[in-house]
């Protein structure tokens, strides 16, 4: 099942820069860990935004939650969800 995620990501302007670098990071390390495994198929920044669009490869919508819900930033995130079928007009579609 494949979802467009749009999160928009707003940290507290007072957060302490320690507590910042560390939630960069473990973002990082736990998003790559969903890209390697296949679970977050493709993944960009909103030009001038601190914010992406995800697309997630996943088997159900339990698992598209739990893969959004485990982001270390997930307190701080908005997300937009649509689910997305293949379009009738692909030139890959199978036929
Ligand atoms: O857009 C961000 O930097 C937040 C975030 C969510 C997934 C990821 O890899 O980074």
């Amino acid at each position: 099942m494949l979802f467009m995620v749009r999160m928009q990501v707003s940290l507290p302007a007072d957060l302490d820069p320690v507590r910042r670098e560390e939630l960069v990071a473990a973002e990082r390390d736990y998003s790559q860990g969903l890209q390697r495994a296949g679970k977050i198929a493709a993944i960009w920044r909103v030009s001038g935004q601190f914010a992406n669009y995800c697309l997630f490869d996943v088997d159900s919508h339990e698992e598209l939650h739990e893969c959004v819900s485990g982001l270390p930033m997930f307190a701080f995130i908005s997300t937009q969800v649509e689910a997305l079928s293949r379009h009738p007009n692909a030139v890959d579609r199978d036929s």
